[in-house]
């Protein structure tokens, strides 16, 4: 085909969907089209930057080069002269990034992704009819990609595919009779891994002595068929389900189809003879970690409905429950394997987890971060389905219970079971319960804040087939987070969190931080203060207090109901008092917590509440819809992520033009921006964007505006210079907000300093937040996230290779320019 035409072509079909791209396009220009990407208003249009960037790349170029693109090549031209011609006319303004010398496939308008050759980054064309199923499917992406391209794939990124998954899917870690066996239809490679030491101590051998690694010492079954998963609550999918079934296929197929190009059927099966040997329970967590390693990562995968060794669970979906069609792609994703959901915070994950339960139909045990998500869960299982009393019980410190009967459900939490020190009698009795039988099913919430070796000690003690994490954040400031993938098994399914704001399962949310500059005062004992005091300078800033008095009252005027959130249990108490609205914190009475979050639910006199640390999970407040942070705990981007979560599940959500708001006050000039920056990188990444508020209109002009004069500011700074610098702790709060996590969070974990690059900010306009024209903003510019995550990501062989090579390149231009 023809450059002209295939340039043309990808222009036709990149047509903009979003209003911002548009107006950016026709003033042609470039860097304000991927700045806009930002914005959150187009993000459910544009849910992936990479998208949009090729498309403006493409319709740039049409433009740069139409006059005499014929002439320059013509048909039958060399791709090498080609691109020569391509290099001079239009590399200037693209510079590496020109990839009109591809050829397009012919039938490339209908398919939805590119490559780049460069790098091997796949791009998806979010316009596209298709681009929800294939977003579906890269989340997921296990196998060669070399069929789903729109262009096709260059040979180097072939064999880099093929020889990454060469091994993957090869093994497998099967439980049978309370005893584990690594399983594959490859006897060789089965031999391959017992060449390994840890594999190979790791080995049981029962009925063979032979030590030596042949073929035959393997037990030998036949695979079991699987056929196709049906999930409860989700009559409609069932319905297209047997539709597709009746005209000889399944929707999942016809979907693999749609999206790859080749026919589900046409993937190769194994051999149906299956090769095992048994390891030691003890050494589980090693031989996976080693699989791992040896790039032979070992999948779970669990035949519940051949076991009949384990006594079925008689519980369904109550026939009221449908659940959500995100909810089904994801457990449609886990099938019978082991792995990690990750859905946004108020998307439902209790609810997938009670549907897989459902699903599988065998004991099931829960491990939840506190007691009081215990409570919830077992709350949330009767809510939705027709597990009985008798069925569910539930471990913790006050309560141990075991269930009735051979099968049900117990929920505990991960302290609770991996807890080996000082156990009471009856504890010691229920885990007895808890380690002497087989559970279908292990379900892992919060999987992302559990440390890996209370992990590793669950993993080893409990005897299950199938395990299911589910998280909103897969991030930790601590470098564990790859350790789950081992221990768990790999992420199955992630949604995008504008996507599912978009179809208003969850809320709109508009971000801003506010910048509150320092008063001299603060500010010359900030810089003098060495201690931990420091922060509790730029906590108390007057300033601050100010922009959070003007920021309540502007949400209240407005119907807003609004969670001040400080970690700092000083400044909040301090902050709650002056401007008299109710507090909760780590110190506060069961009773007391029940009462304030009532009035803040029902009375229309109590429209704000100041939560602590103990307020960023297991409170469930769906009237919330806006958020103030007024400290924040350094720099965790689970934290933000998390309270953001606070918002999400705005009761009014669905109401038109709804937007929940989000701000983060910051004290200007200090460390506190700093920690802000790294905070919102997860929930930037997510496709938010954060506004930066320099002025707040009318601040000034507030009645009763506080800390107004000298005086007040100056007594307000001897308050804070004689308070303890214990006052500064955030400790002791944590604690109690962890539950019986107590003691396992550690500074790394919430973003401590470390090396982190400079942030770059660009001035702007705001109307779209608050609608109003209050408030003077400077958006943050993406690229110092942008830099950290690659920073933050290894390089892979393939692109460290590249990456070599162009510096070199870039080396030998630079000498030649000299000479
Ligand atoms: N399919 C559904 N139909 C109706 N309501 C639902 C459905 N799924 C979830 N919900 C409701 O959405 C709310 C949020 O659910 P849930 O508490 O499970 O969220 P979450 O993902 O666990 O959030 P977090 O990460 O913040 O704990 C709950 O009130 C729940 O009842």
């Amino acid at each position: 085909m023809a450059p002209k035409r295939s340039a043309e072509d990808g222009l036709s079909a990149a047509s903009f969907p979003s209003k911002k791209s548009r107006r950016a396009g026709d003033d042609d220009d470039y860097v304000e089209v991927e700045d806009d990407l930002s914005y959150q208003e187009d993000a459910s249009l544009v849910p992936r930057g990479a998208t949009i960037n090729f498309s403006a790349l493409t319709r740039k170029l049409a433009q740069t080069r139409q006059p005499d693109v014929t002439n320059d090549v013509g048909e039958g031209s060399s791709l090498d002269t080609h691109r020569r011609q391509q290099d001079s006319l239009v590399s200037h303004i693209f510079m590496d990034q020109d990839f009109s010398w591809l050829h397009l496939k012919p039938d490339h308008a209908s398919r939805p992704l590119w490559i780049s050759p460069e790098d091997g980054h796949i791009i998806l064309e979010a316009f596209s009819p298709i681009a929800e199923q294939a977003q579906d499917f890269l989340v997921a992406i296990s196998e060669p990609v070399s069929r789903y391209a729109k262009v096709p794939v260059p040979e180097s990124i072939i064999s880099f595919i093929r020889e990454r998954t060469l091994s993957y899917g090869k093994v497998k870690l099967v439980l049978k009779h309370n005893k584990y066996f690594v399983e594959s239809t490859h006897p060789e490679t089965l031999q391959t891994l017992l060449k390994d030491t840890v594999i190979r101590e790791a080995r049981v051998h029962t009925q063979v002595t032979d030590n030596s690694i042949k073929a035959a010492t393997f037990t030998t079954s036949k695979a079991p068929v699987k056929g196709n998963l049906i999930i409860p609550g989700t009559k409609e999918a069932d319905k297209k389900k047997e539709e597709a079934a009746k005209a000889g296929g399944s929707t999942d197929a016809a979907l693999f189809t749609s999206v790859v190009g080749v026919d589900a059927d046409e993937v190769d099966e194994d051999d149906d003879n299956v090769h095992a040997f048994e390891i030691d329970d003890a050494k589980i967590d090693d031989v996976k970690k080693r699989c791992n390693e040896l790039e032979y990562p070992m999948l779970e995968e669990y035949d519940f409905r051949n076991d009949t060794v384990n006594a079925n669970l008689d519980i369904d979906l109550k026939p009221s429950t449908v659940i959500r069609p995100y909810q089904e792609t994801s457990l449609s994703k886990m099938r019978a394997r082991s792995g990690i959901i990750v859905l946004p915070c108020g998307a439902g994950k209790t609810l997938v987890g009670i549907t897989a339960a459902c699903t599988i139909k065998k004991s099931c045990l829960v491990l939840c971060t506190s007691s009081v998500s215990v409570m919830q869960w077992r709350q949330q299982f009767m809510q939705w389905s027709n597990v009985t009393d008798r069925q569910i019980a539930v471990f913790t410190a006050d309560q141990k219970e075991k269930f009735a009967g051979d099968s049900g459900i117990v929920v505990s939490t991960y302290s609770m079971v991996a807890n080996t020190h000082n156990r009471s009698h009856e504890s010691k009795k229920m885990m007895e319960f808890l380690t002497s039988r087989e559970w279908g099913f292990i379900l892992l919430d919060e999987v992302h804040v559990v440390p890996a070796a209370m992990f590793r000690r669950v993993v080893t003690t409990i005897k299950a087939h199938s395990k299911l994490g589910l998280t909103a954040t897969l991030v930790r400031e601590d470098d564990k987070i790859a350790d789950l993938n081992y221990m768990i098994g790999p992420k199955l399914y992630e949604a995008n969190w504008m996507d599912l704001a978009a179809k208003g399962h969850i809320a709109n949310v508009q971000c801003a931080e506010v910048w509150c500059p320092m008063t001299p005062e603060f500010y010359r004992e900030y810089l003098r203060e060495q201690s931990r005091k420091r922060m509790l300078l730029y906590c108390m800033n007057p300033r601050k207090f100010q922009a959070c008095q003007f920021l309540i009252k502007y949400h209240e005027d407005r119907g807003d109901k609004i969670i001040v959130f400080s970690d700092n249990v000083y400044a909040l108490e301090a902050y709650a008092k002056k401007l008299n609205k109710l507090y909760i914190h780590g110190g506060t009475g069961q009773v007391e917590r029940m009462r304030i979050l009532q009035h803040f639910q029902h009375s229309p006199a109590v429209n704000t509440i100041f939560l602590s640390k103990v307020g960023d999970t297991s409170i469930d407040l769906p009237e919330a819809t806006c958020l103030i942070q007024i400290s924040s705990h350094f720099g965790s981007r689970r934290q933000e992520a998390q309270r953001l979560g606070r918002i999400l599940r705005a009761k009014r959500r669905n109401d038109e033009g709804f937007n929940a708001f989000f701000y983060s006050l910051v004290s200007k000039d200090t460390q506190e921006m700093f920690y802000s920056t790294k905070r919102q990188q997860f929930l930037i990444d997510q496709g938010y964007a954060f506004k930066v508020i320099t002025h707040l209109d009318g601040l000034e002009d507030l009645p009763d505006l506080v800390y107004k004069t000298k005086n007040e500011q100056i007594e307000l700074i001897s308050s804070v210079l004689l308070a303890n610098e214990s006052e500064a702790d955030l400790g002791s709060d944590v604690r109690a907000a962890e539950g019986d996590l107590a003691g396992t969070v550690t500074s790394k974990d919430f973003g401590m300093p470390g090396k982190f690059p400079s942030v770059q900010r660009t001035t702007g306009s705001l109307s779209a937040l608050s609608g109003g024209q209050h408030m003077s903003y400077i958006e943050q510019n993406k690229s110092a996230n942008k830099k950290l995550a690659r920073e933050q990501q290894p390089r892979n062989k393939l692109f460290a290779k590249r990456d070599k090579d162009k510096a070199a390149a870039r080396k030998e231009a630079r000498a030649a320019g000299r000479t």
